[in-house]
């Protein structure tokens, strides 16, 4: 019996919380057509088809990565959980049998990946993996652990993203692997590179923007395009000049068969007609990646398909393409620890009809079938990871690098008008759905005649801009109400004040002020018509009506560590800016607005009365050598509050300061909840909430696009 769409996701739920009624439907893991299928492929030996075939049908292990775009809070979490939790999850026996302790994922950088075995009743009735399962519960909601799939972890890590690099993530949603992206790029600080997410399905690409959000990143923007007709970016003013990305991550709509272990639906629907739709989209993506990527530039190409037609048939139609000019990089050495097996280099080929086919036969595209050249073409370097290797689900990885430039292949290059292919595949239903605005002949490369042809999307009507997206409109640097901000808060020079934004056709703040990284800004200024952005920036500032006399602009959370980065110091100034110890902030955690007399820290106090009412950076000190943590404070005219969301104070709590309590439900003692108390702004943001709920990062890795 199984749960239609549903996964154990025991281990990351609250405990109190109940599965939603009805869905169940009975899944027999069983499907003739595709145990026929891949045991005439010869995808393992046939002396390991049982092994692998048993792995498949067998429930996937839990695996979790800790996240963040601070490495160094990302180490403090995995230390937490290594030294805290781990040792007492070990040596624990469960009605005679010995329950397995969390394990690392040895090629995972940094010990930072996980992956737990253990049954719904064990977590329940031990207390140690009750407690384990709280930690795991109050990181989630707060963002410092996802869950995510072993095997969704490797793309990123193989595009070795530097913080300079400009990357592009073509079929990001709902964005497990963008956060990867996004965290390489912030592996310093005020990192120079940017993330472009972008993903064809409108109501997908608002779960990207929602689950991508948490890490806060100026460097990142959103766009909603099918990604083989991607528009070229223009960054200058004048001339020719447009964007071509460092990194390209092609991880494009499949099959999704080797997610079997956990979307059991695989075994009811799999047809050998879901892969045979998507190979020409496949090519047309990774066809489209490869003309944005800069010389010198390095593709992933991925599938949690196991179908060669998806995987090598797709790469080597892309080498034929680009002979000479990009190669598939032997990964070998790369990630120690991870068992992968080669690239494919013959392969069977079997029609809608389930027939096999041969080459000669009119209706199936040459592309489909191994063409002799697999070995020269280097295919064997492709990488294929199955499930009985290391208890994973199956993937297909490729890494490709742009060796040359193409003169008759650059985005920015003359372009002309494709002639009309005459064996385009049957589309997929993404690719239905794709909203192509952009111009499709501006797109096209002009390829010399012996280069083989991708076959073209069919080109659309350009689409209204969607209602419900606000353009996105940049202020001047001396508007005034970016002044009297700046004022307030003592904020530096040295700010870059032009990247300051709104989302409103007035361009003028009514709400919300965003930042974006200054190297965002033309990429958003110079394409609002021709690209669909639609999400760029973090929050800086909020309006707020009840606080106009005072600076009505309140700091926002997700804009903290920007603004704090740039905090005047001058002497004489009265920068916004109090410090405390441990003991005050574990106060501040538990009460909500505690009145002035009610603090035991005097010089905290003096601190507070030295300031007008309004929002002020809180420093805590953690310790000799340590940088201080900060917090958005409210200092109000008689109370101080902290502005955290509940989940975060949980956290703090729980971590910090080893206080366990109901995860979620938040710790504080409710004097009065901040929209209620006449002393301070109201806490609820003044945008709208995320259109589409957060679904969990491996649901999207599914067979949606099937
Ligand atoms: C395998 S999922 C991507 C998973 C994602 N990379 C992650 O790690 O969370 C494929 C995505 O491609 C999107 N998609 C399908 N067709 C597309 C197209 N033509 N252009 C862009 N995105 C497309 C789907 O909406 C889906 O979100």
């Amino acid at each position: 019996m199984g749960r239609r769409g549903r996964n154990d996701n025991s281990l990351f739920q609250h405990p109190r919380s109940r599965d939603q009624p009805g869905g169940w439907v009975e899944i027999q893991k069983q499907n003739a057509a595709f145990e026929e299928y891949y045991k005439a492929q010869d995808i393992v030996p046939e002396s390991e088809w049982e092994t692998f075939f048993d792995k498949c049908k067998q429930t996937l292990p839990v695996t979790f990565r800790i996240t963040g775009t601070s490495h160094h809070d990302a180490l403090q979490i995995r230390d937490t959980l290594v030294n805290e939790y781990v040792p007492f999850l070990k040596n624990i026996t469960w009605e005679g049998e010995e329950v397995e302790p969390p394990t690392k994922l040895p090629w995972y950088p940094d010990g930072l990946a996980w992956q737990i075995r253990v049954g719904k009743t064990v977590i329940r009735k031990s207390k140690p993996f009750a407690r384990f399962q709280r930690f795991l519960v109050v990181e989630t909601d707060v963002g410092n652990i996802s869950r995510q799939e072993a095997v969704s972890m490797i793309p990123p890590l193989l595009l070795d993203v530097q913080p300079h690099h400009a990357v592009i993530d073509l079929c990001a949603a709902p964005g497990s692997k963008t956060a990867q992206l996004i965290e390489a790029v912030h592996a310093v600080a005020d990192p120079t590179g940017i993330v472009v997410a972008n993903d064809s399905d409108h109501k997908r690409s608002h779960m990207l923007i929602h689950q991508v959000k948490r890490l806060n990143s100026p460097n990142l923007v959103v766009t909603n395009h099918d990604a083989q007709l991607f528009p070229r970016i223009r960054i200058a003013d004048e001339g020719e000049s447009y964007l071509r990305y460092d990194r390209v991550l092609c991880d494009v709509p499949c099959s999704g068969d080797g997610t079997m272990r956990k979307n059991i639906n695989v075994w009811r629907d799999w047809s050998i007609h879901n892969g045979l739709s998507l190979h020409q989209t496949q090519i047309n993506i990774l066809n489209r990646g490869l003309h944005l990527l800069k010389p010198g530039g390095k593709l992933v190409y991925s599938t949690c398909s196991l179908n060669p037609i998806e995987n090598e048939a797709v790469v080597a139609q892309a080498i034929r393409m680009w002979r000479g000019k990009v190669r598939v990089v032997d990964c070998a050495e790369l990630l120690p620890g991870l068992v992968r097996r080669k690239g494919m280099t013959s392969w069977k080929v079997m029609g809608k009809d389930k027939q096999w086919k041969d080459a000669t036969e009119d209706g199936m595209p040459a592309s489909c079938f191994a063409q002799g050249d697999e070995v020269e073409l280097g295919v064997e370097n492709c990488m294929r990871v199955y499930p009985h290797d290391q208890d994973t689900g199956g993937f297909f990885i490729t890494l490709f690098e742009k060796v040359a430039e193409a003169a008759d292949t650059a985005p920015a290059g003359p372009l002309k008008r494709k002639a009309k292919a005459d064996n385009v595949l049957e589309q997929n239903g993404s690719d239905k759905r794709a909203k192509a605005e952009s111009d499709a002949s501006e797109l096209e490369p002009i390829h010399s005649e012996a280069d083989p042809q991708p076959l073209a999307p069919k080109k659309k009507e350009r689409l209204p801009r969607d209602a419900n997206e606000e353009p996105f409109k940049f202020l001047s640097a001396d508007h005034p109400t970016i002044e009297n901000c700046w004022k307030f808060y003592s904020i530096a020079d040295d700010f870059p004040r032009t990247s300051l934004l709104v989302r409103n056709a007035t361009g003028e703040p009514v709400r919300t002020i965003y930042y974006v990284h200054p190297q965002l800004h033309p990429v958003i200024s110079l394409n609002d018509t021709k690209v669909k952005f639609i999400h760029a920036g973090i929050k800086l500032f909020a309006y707020q009506k009840t606080l106009e006399g005072i600076c009505p602009w309140r700091v926002q959370s997700e804009g903290m560590a920007v603004l704090y980065r740039h905090i005047a110091r001058k002497a004489g100034d009265a920068v916004r800016v109090v410090r405390c110890g441990l003991d005050t902030l574990e106060t501040l955690c538990h009460v909500t607005f505690p009145k002035f007399n009610e603090l035991k820290d005097k010089e905290f106090l003096n601190q507070l009365l030295a300031l007008t009412e309004g929002c002020v950076f809180l420093e805590v000190d953690v310790g000799e050598g340590d940088k201080p943590i900060v917090f958005p404070m409210w200092r109000g005219r008689g109370s101080v509050n902290l502005m955290l969301p509940k989940q975060d104070t949980a956290e703090l709590l729980l971590r910090v300061f080893k206080i366990e309590n109901v995860p979620g439900n938040g710790n504080k003692q409710e004097h009065a909840t901040p929209a209620e108390s006449t002393d301070a702004p109201a806490e609820t943001e003044s945008e709208a909430p995320p259109t589409a709920e957060q679904t969990e990062t491996d649901v999207a890795e599914s067979i949606e696009t099937a």
